[in-house]
């Protein structure tokens, strides 16, 4: 399966672009992207061999394995999937096209088509020529296995997309949306190799009983072996063999070679005990990464999959997934939101912790966002749904999260150097003690041959390749689960090294829902002067403008107002009857000449008292000073002591005056604080900490803060659930708006840092104990084989230990 952007006929490639997951990634029209899923693929060195082989292919720019899923994401131009399955296989490895797809990009829609007669590339070819000059097709998908061809159109192209089919001679008849869905590849193993297993491991035993009564050598110890190795080895053979054609020792091909260099020094019992236990050890492994990957859909377990959708006369239930986006659905007390929407009768409570980690009921009414996953508390409610099933927030959110685990962290990166370096030298060495002593000082070969093939069994990576992938999974599935969706392991693995968290007032330190408070009349009556700021207000969706307009109500008949304009950190400016007003900041009234001592005495006595103070302005004239307060998160002053004490330095960062400003910090115990910034200047706030040497976080609503999150080292965004941008944009996404997840975030990335290097020592430590055991003669092939799984798993334990880090991280 491959998304390929439009080229038209005429080599013109459509002018339209799409973003990624990715941050800040956006591909060419002309790329194509093919996920390929390789269900073998559970060590790094076979991931590095499917990799070698595609990179081989000219046309292919990037590839990214995804050891936890067993995939390779490959993107490339000019080639056919065809060619990149061939590519693939010669690794030896089977290689699939995975069925599930690549997100659905923004204001576009998917649709799957079953196209019977599309069963050979030269079909696809055809379609793909057609499709790339319809109007409004970003992407195209083909699985020609099952004849699908999935389509991400813009809103109501389905049908000239059919239409274009039809032209072609193929046609196709659509499926219910939600095909696209997460899907779990299915596990690889089947009952018949647990049977394989025992019985292989009866037959080891066996061989071992009867080699301590009548010798190694025996035939039937002999047999007995052969059996075994029949029964629990030729897998790893088999794909031993691949590799080392390719010159790759993987943790196949060393064990490979030290069984079979056992069974030529006539250690035949324990040829048979080292390849069942290998064996074995590969298959716990292979379940605790299981473990690790199904962390991540079970978050996607917690959706129904039944809908109570409103038909002509009543209520029917049909399943989620076909529930069309403005459909209007039922939710009952007790049952489980089924889809995304908008509450448009009833009013409830409900449990959003799917989402946000938060238990704490949420009180919604009519015109509420309600979300998939969510367990409604209350009363009834009826919700029209505002995203298909395979596109809600927590669809969303374990895309984000899957996404995440395929970009290395930094610690990854540095491990899998580590390792193309570890086993070759290793490698060498063991050829060294198998040759040298006995040419140089006529050591005994056997001795020193099985000394190097134990060295072999260490030789592997794998315990420490692996440690990584499922530690990073582990902390970003754990955040996911209490609402911080992380998107990539470099921001959980950063997290650590944060050393200054810049943070916005409004909306993030402060509730961002301002009300009125004050009404100072310069001039005329207050309600005159409310008159003309309300008309002023109304036209903004600026917090301190909604406060006013709020605070008018529908009290006055609506006002005109004609060229009506925004001045960056100010306010707004606009021509009421003829008569030119402003409403805006002190920074306003000052650029304007329009201040007088009076008025700044009048200003800055609001201020004081945390309060947001603007004036409107007419003909020159202050006319009349509005205050606002905004009420200070309640755990803002909590979450802020414990940055604090996290050795974290909080700044405040803010559009607003400096008395307002100070006033907040005090409230919630900041002591830096900078003022009366325009946007550009939370930027130049942020570049400045970061010339100091600090690591940089910045807290904000991602609305007039944009480049200052972009410029931070991590950008988080607050109360990401009702807004898709900010789940698309933020580099850390918090799901609500409680601060403290941001401490809960810190501590989590701090746990997830410590885990990788206990497990990076672990793993190391292991190994350099035994390197030295084998060189002195002290380590058995058994032990080097426990050692090197035992090492294997207790990483994979350790990483997985993340998942239960503490809920209440973020309230300790
Ligand atoms: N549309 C507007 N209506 C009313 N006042 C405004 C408007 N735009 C700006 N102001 C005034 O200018 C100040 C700075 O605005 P700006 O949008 O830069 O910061 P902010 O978003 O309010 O604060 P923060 O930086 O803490 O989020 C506001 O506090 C307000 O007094
Ligand atoms: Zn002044």
């Amino acid at each position: 399966m491959s998304t390929t952007a439009s080229t038209c006929q005429h080599g013109q490639p459509h002018a339209q672009k799409y973003g990624d997951a990715h941050k800040g990634h956006v591909y060419e029209a002309g790329t194509s992207i093919t996920v390929l899923s390789v269900p073998d693929m559970c060590c790094p060195t076979e991931s590095g061999m499917v990799e070698k082989d595609l990179r081989r292919l000219h046309g292919v720019t990037s590839i990214t394995p995804d050891l936890m899923r067993r995939q390779v994401r490959v993107e490339y131009t000019g080639l056919t999937e065809a060619e990149l399955l061939t590519a693939a296989r010669h690794s030896g490895l089977a290689v699939e096209l995975q069925a599930e797809a690549v997100p659905v990009p923004r204001n576009f829609e998917r649709s799957v088509i079953l196209v019977e007669q599309m069963d050979c590339p030269t079909e696809e070819a055809l379609i793909r020529k057609r499709l790339a000059c319809a109007d409004g097709v970003a992407a195209m998908t083909f699985n020609l296995m099952q004849r699908r061809l999935t389509v991400d159109h813009a809103p109501g192209q389905l049908p000239d997309v059919l239409k274009a089919l039809q032209e072609i001679g193929l046609g196709g008849t659509v499926e219910p949306s939600g095909t696209a869905q997460v899907q779990p590849p299915a596990s690889q193993r089947h009952a018949s190799s647990y049977w394989k297993l025992i019985l292989g491991g009866v037959a080891a035993v066996a061989a071992e009983a009867l080699a301590f009564s009548v010798g190694d050598a025996h035939w039937g110890v002999i047999g007995l072996t052969l059996l075994t190795i029949a029964l629990t080895g030729l897998g790893t053979y088999r794909k031993g063999w691949f590799a080392v054609r390719q010159l790759n020792l993987n943790i196949h091909a060393l064990m490979s070679v030290a069984v079979t260099g056992a069974v030529f020094i006539g250690r035949w019992p324990e040829a048979a005990m080292v390849m069942f236990l290998f064996a074995v050890a590969e298959m716990i492994e292979a379940k605790s990464l299981d473990r690790a990957r199904r962390a991540v859909e079970g978050l996607m377990a917690m959706t129904s999959d039944t809908a109570t959708v409103k038909v002509a006369d009543g209520w029917e239930i049909v399943p989620a997934a076909g529930v069309a986006i403005g459909t209007l659905v039922r939710a009952r007390p007790g049952e489980r939101i089924a889809l995304d929407g908008q509450v448009v009768s009833g009013s409830t409570t409900v449990d959003q912790a799917p989402i946000t980690g938060e238990s704490i009921p949420v009180d919604k009414s009519i015109g509420d966002p309600l979300f998939a996953g969510t367990i409604n508390q209350g009363g009834e409610v009826a919700y029209r749904t505002t995203a298909p099933a395979n596109d809600s927030t927590l669809a969303r959110i374990v895309r984000a999260v899957q996404d995440a685990q395929a970009s290395k962290a930094p610690t990854q990166r540095f491990v899998d150097t580590f390792a193309t370096y570890y086993t070759p030298i290793v490698f060498g060495i063991a050829m060294a003690v198998a040759a040298l002593p006995p040419l140089v000082a006529g050591g005994d070969w056997l001795t020193w041959v099985y000394r190097a093939l134990v060295m072999l069994v260490i030789a592997c990576p794998c315990a420490l390749v692996i440690s990584t992938p499922v530690t990073v999974v582990s902390g970003l599935t754990a955040a996911a689960r209490r609402g911080i969706l992380i998107k990539g392991g470099l921001f959980l693995e950063q997290g650590h090294r944060l050393t200054v968290l810049a943070l916005d007032k409004t909306g993030t330190l402060t509730q961002g829902r301002p009300s009125l408070t004050d009404i100072v009349a310069l001039h005329g009556t207050q309600d005159e002067q409310l008159r003309l700021a309300a008309a002023l207000a109304r036209r903004s969706d600026h917090p301190v403008s909604m406060a006013v307009g709020a605070y008018a109500g529908d009290r006055f008949p609506p006002l005109d107002v004609a060229s009506f304009k925004a001045i960056n950190g100010r306010g707004v400016e606009g021509v009421i009857e003829g008569v030119s007003y402003l409403l805006g900041n002190h920074r306003l009234v000052e650029d304007l000449n329009a201040c007088s001592p009076a008025l700044e005495l009048k200003l800055n006595a609001l201020e004081e008292q945390g309060k947001t103070a603007i004036v409107l302005i007419g003909d020159g004239q202050a006319l009349a000073i509005f205050a606002v307060a905004d009420a200070v998160r309640p755990h803002s002053r909590e979450a802020i002591a414990e940055l604090t004490a996290l050795g974290i330095e909080p700044v405040m960062l803010t559009g607003d005056n400096r008395h307002t400003a100070q006033a907040i910090a005090r409230q919630v115990g900041i002591a830096e604080v900078r003022s009366e910034l325009l946007p550009e200047h939370k930027l130049e706030a942020i570049k400045e900490f970061q010339s100091r040497g600090a690591v940089v976080g910045m807290v904000g609503d991602g609305i007039n803060d944009a480049p200052a999150l972009a410029t931070a080292d991590i950008g988080f965004a607050m109360g990401a659930a009702g807004t898709d941008t900010a789940i698309e944009t933020a580099d850390v996404a918090l799901m609500d708006d409680d601060p403290r997840k941001l401490v809960g975030f810190i501590r989590l990335s701090r746990a997830t840092h410590s885990v990788l290097w206990q497990n990076i020592a672990l793993a190391l430590g292991i190994k350099a104990v035994f390197l030295a055991l084998a060189v002195l003669g002290q380590a058995t092939l058994w032990m080097a084989v426990f050692a090197d799984m035992g090492a294997s798993l207790l990483v994979v334990l350790n990483g997985l230990r993340l998942l239960r880090h503490p809920a209440n991280a973020c309230k300790q």
